[in-house]
């Protein structure tokens, strides 16, 4: 696996990144969203630079000017609930993609720290031979990656695959070295420190799904 890390250099991205993280401002559910949009937006643009483009000519009122387009077959794929908002950010620059979501969460089956892994809501386009990109904005034991992942290999098997996230833990990444193909290319805006006994990224920003959109029973 292909790791590519975005935050090292400074850039606006770490005003993002900072805001979604800061507890005093991280609360405004509706600034929180558009954080993780923007930074879904300034990824797409990082990750642009790795896709496969052709030579196309472009009339201008006073000329033909040469210049290149995206060649990949788009295929943007999210993890609810956390993953809506870094996805509409995605959408916004790969505007012609296709779209799908899946439903994945940890399911305490003891009432204890042990989960597993739910997946059941699936709506995907055909991904055969084309551009997969896996989309969710936190990396944590990586479970639900690999299980959104192995999910999607059942519906077919694309050209590449990327897999994008904004926070991942270095254990989430282990995971995935494990268990993804090595042809896939992990896009991480930013490494985090550990993950708690909860199984929570520290620092991290908390639950993510919950900051977007309420708590849940
Ligand atoms: O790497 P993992 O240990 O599997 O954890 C990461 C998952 O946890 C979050 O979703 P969550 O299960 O909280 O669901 P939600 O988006 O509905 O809140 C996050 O968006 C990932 O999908
Ligand atoms: O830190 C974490 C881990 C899993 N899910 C989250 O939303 N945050
Ligand atoms: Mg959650």
């Amino acid at each position: 696996m292909q790791t590519h890390y975005l935050s090292e250099a400074n850039s606006i991205l770490n005003h993002f990144l900072g805001q979604i993280r800061n507890v005093n401002v991280q609360h405004d559910s509706m600034r929180f969203r558009r954080n993780i949009e923007r930074i879904g937006e300034v990824m797409a643009y990082e990750l642009s630079k790795n896709l496969h483009y052709r030579n196309i000519e472009i009339q201008t009122p006073l000329g033909i000017k040469k210049t290149t387009e995206i060649e990949d077959k788009l295929v943007l794929c999210s993890i609810l609930r956390a993953g809506l908002p870094l996805h509409l950010g995605f959408l916004n620059y790969f505007d012609n993609a296709e779209n799908g979501f899946v439903s994945a969460y940890r399911h305490h089956p003891n009432n204890d720290e042990f989960f597993d892994i739910l997946v059941e809501y699936q709506a995907v386009p055909n991904i055969e031979n084309k551009t997969l990109l896996l989309i969710d904005p936190m990396l944590a034991t990586g479970q639900s990656m690999v299980a959104v992942f192995n999910k999607l290999m059942e519906k077919g098997l694309p050209k590449e695959i990327h897999i994008a996230v904004i926070i991942a833990a270095p254990e989430g990444i282990a995971y995935l070295e494990k268990h993804l193909p090595d042809s896939c290319h992990l896009w991480v805006a930013t490494l985090d420190e550990k993950l708690n006994d909860k199984k929570y990224i520290v620092p991290g920003i908390g639950d993510a799904g919950d900051l977007a959109y309420g708590n849940k029973l």
